[in-house]
């Protein structure tokens, strides 16, 4: 049983399955067009209302290392790394995204997107799961690239010689399903030669609306 186990063809056929420790991961490297793609990038860049949030380590703050942003259907806050993200309404733009998304996962509804910007190579995300509860059980977490091309790194939690590499390309999709967030991690490294900008949306299901 995996995620496509009930479907063959060409959705199934469209994606590189990549690792099965626990969980699954699927990419999609063409799941939107190049000319689509572009054309994303330029609205989500110029339309979102990012933000620079900050985060307390051992009582100094930070600014986090890239630029964010939440969409969500009304009431679904999101929490982590001591951040509470408000929801911004959907845009065309993210809503488009996310039905295109929900064609290929007939039984996966999304109500929330986390938005990444990393304006260069110095921006990046250190080593993390997308566990947190609301998140619920083996959750499934669909993320969009667009703009430059990134390194994304996962390991295994406690088997060390279990680890990936992977570029994400523009227009590509990836799947974090199963077990994933559990037993592995994830990050984006700074790759401080690469100086355009790279834009992320990870899609997600938020259990229970909470008001904070
Ligand atoms: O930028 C990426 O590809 C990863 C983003 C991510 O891991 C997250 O938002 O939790
Ligand atoms: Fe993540």
């Amino acid at each position: 049983m995996d995620l496509f186990s009930q479907q063959e063809g060409p959705i199934r056929s469209g994606f590189q399955k990549h690792i099965l420790a626990g969980g699954e991961l699927w990419v999609m490297p063409n799941f939107l067009s190049a000319e689509k793609a572009a054309a994303y990038y330029r609205q989500i860049k110029e339309t979102i209302n990012w933000r620079q949030e900050k985060i307390k380590m051992y009582g100094k703050t930070h600014p986090l290392p890239r630029l964010t942003a939440w969409h969500a259907d009304a009431g679904y806050h999101y929490k982590y790394a001591g951040i509470l993200c408000r929801p911004d309404p959907w845009t065309p733009a993210l809503l488009e995204i996310k039905q295109q998304i929900e064609l290929l996962l007939p039984r996966q509804k999304f109500n929330s997107v986390l938005l990444n910007l990393y304006r260069d190579g110095h921006d990046k995300m250190g080593w993390h799961a997308d566990d947190e509860k609301e998140l619920g059980v083996n959750p499934t977490i669909a993320s969009v690239s667009l703009g430059a091309i990134r390194r994304f790194d996962l390991k295994h939690r406690k088997n060390k010689a279990l680890k990936l590499q992977i570029a994400l390309s523009p227009g590509s999709l990836l799947l974090m399903t199963g077990g994933l967030q559990h037993h592995w991690l994830h990050q984006v490294p700074a790759q401080k030669k690469v100086r355009a900008a790279r834009i992320n949306l990870t899609y997600r299901k938020i259990i229970g609306g909470s008001q904070p």
